[in-house]
């Protein structure tokens, strides 16, 4: 089975909520809510891809130095194995804004758990409350 490596980012605001994102119409997974970050390309280092999906689907500039590993995602889907790092970042420049997603939504950790997201994240979600708050 082949593996895809995705890097994915939980941007964290300063009442600690996360940003999702909704994965627009046409795409695999269409409506589900997303963590921003996409699949890291050959020759791109994990945090470089990052930073460039950060920049490409939210406009927003992120340093590599705010980017903190907390945890993975590995879930088997029908046609691949996702393997998916989540980074988390505090600070970053610009306003975040849905350049490629449906919409964008800022809320607490423990709400993640009434969205609809890809099977693959469901596991992200107790690290994200033990670390900032249900
Ligand atoms: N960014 C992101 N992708 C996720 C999450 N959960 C999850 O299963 N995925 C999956 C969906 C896709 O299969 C893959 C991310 O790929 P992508 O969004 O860059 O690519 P895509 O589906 O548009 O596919 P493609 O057209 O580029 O081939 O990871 C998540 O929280 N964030």
């Amino acid at each position: 089975m082949k593996i895809t490596l995705v890097a994915a980012c939980a941007l964290v605001d300063a009442d600690n909520r996360v940003l999702v994102a909704q994965r627009p119409e046409g795409k695999a997974l269409a409506g589900l809510w997303e963590f921003p970050g996409g699949k890291i390309e050959p020759g791109e280092r994990p945090e470089e891809s990052l930073i460039r999906e950060l920049r490409e689907e939210l406009g927003i500039t992120v340093k590599e130095a705010c980017l903190a590993p907390l945890t993975f995602a590995s879930h088997g889907y029908e046609t691949f194995h996702l393997l998916m790092p989540l980074w988390i970042c505090r600070r970053w420049e610009g306003r975040v804004e849905a350049l490629e997603h449906a919409a964008l939504k800022w809320v607490r950790p423990a709400r993640l758990r009434d969205l609809a997201m890809p099977p693959a994240d469901a596991p992200l979600i107790p690290p994200l409350i033990d670390l900032l708050g249900p």
